[in-house]
């Protein structure tokens, strides 16, 4: 039916508009044969609307899923409904180079995908139209704030100087475990660990050395680490090790380890090699810790111990202390 508000001339602008217009579109019959490809589709593709032109689009572009597609637009023939897809479902539905500049990390368009029926003058709906929008800026500034959310997130849980877990976001998870522990009776041991006259050694080396000293220590905590073991840096100069699945004497062995390791290992900071010790405290858990601070004053109250016994050693909470 002739639309009395459209000229002839409209319709030669329309079709410019629609060859020019930054968006892609595409005209499909029935068994999904091209009739329009518009300029945008020419230019990402390479292909021309000649050669589109009466091609079944999945032998054209066989990244497009066929079965997908189909289950997408039948509905859009049969019920004359509109679907849309968002690249967050699927990235592209036409493999296009990214060819922006700033979004340029990208190698594939992102797209979002409209389907819309196109109804012939007896109301049927033989044809659909793709409107293909490219998206790729929203979807690189998507994974851009994604991905610094992330680092910011990592960076208030780690400590600066050791890049262990820092105390304020150890501490849930240790109160955590302790309830974990409570109600299954699964083992578990916590671990603190304190060098020896750090005052000491920032006085004798200074601070930076100092510094130096707990960053060694700290890797070689991490490196002795179970994928399941947390830890922390506890206090300036002490770290807290949450073993899971550990008891007493497990937990003592790994102690042992790693104070024995320390004692041997030789710190090179400019114009010295610094040896140092470590005293240790373990408490395993246990019914009696009616709190995660309970636990924590066990293992203290051990590690206090091993310095009063003269430091460089472990040191178990007994229960009957
Ligand atoms: N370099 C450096 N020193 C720190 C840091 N945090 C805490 N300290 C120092 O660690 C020292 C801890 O001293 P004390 O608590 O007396 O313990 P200690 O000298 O290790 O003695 P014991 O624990 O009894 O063996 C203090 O001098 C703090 O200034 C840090 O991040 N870097």
């Amino acid at each position: 039916m002739k639309d009395p508000n459209i000229e002839l001339g409209d319709i030669h602008w329309l079709m410019d508009i629609l060859q020019n217009i930054d968006v892609g579109l595409v005209v499909l019959d029935r068994d999904y044969r091209i009739q329009l490809w518009n300029g945008f589709m020419e230019s990402h593709s390479g292909v021309s609307p000649q050669h589109a032109k009466e091609q079944i689009i999945f032998d054209l572009f066989d990244e497009i899923p066929r079965d997908w597609f189909m289950q997408k637009a039948e509905p859009v023939f049969q019920l004359k409904t509109r679907t849309f897809t968002i690249w967050e479902q699927r990235p592209y539905l036409f493999k296009f180079k990214n060819y922006r500049p700033i979004t340029g990390r990208a190698a594939t368009m992102y797209q979002n995908t409209s389907m819309i029926p196109l109804e012939s003058i007896n109301r049927a709906v033989d044809h659909i139209c793709l409107i293909i929008y490219d998206v790729t800026d929203i979807a690189i500034n998507r994974a851009d704030a994604i991905s610094a959310n992330q680092s910011l997130r990592e960076l208030h849980q780690y400590d600066h100087l050791t890049e262990l877990f820092n105390r304020p976001h150890w501490e849930p998870k240790f109160a955590e475990e302790h309830q974990r522990s409570e109600r299954t009776g699964q083992a578990a041991s916590l671990v603190l660990i304190d060098v020896d006259n750090f005052r000491h050694i920032n006085t004798e080396y200074g601070h930076q050395a100092g510094d130096e000293v707990l960053r060694t220590l700290a890797a070689a905590l991490r490196q002795t680490l179970r994928q399941t073991d947390s830890a922390c840096r506890f206090t300036g100069e002490s770290f807290a090790v949450m073993l899971i699945g550990t008891d007493e004497q497990q937990a003592v062995h790994f102690a042992e380890r790693i104070r024995k390791d320390i004692e041997h290992m030789i710190i090179t900071v400019p114009g010295h090699e610094i040896s140092v010790t470590v005293s240790i405290g373990i408490a395993a858990s246990q019914p009696a810790f009616e709190s995660a601070a309970a636990w924590q004053q066990a293992a203290l109250r051990a590690l206090n111990h091993a310095k009063d016994a003269g430091r460089n050693r472990t040191t178990l909470f007994q229960h009957q202390e």
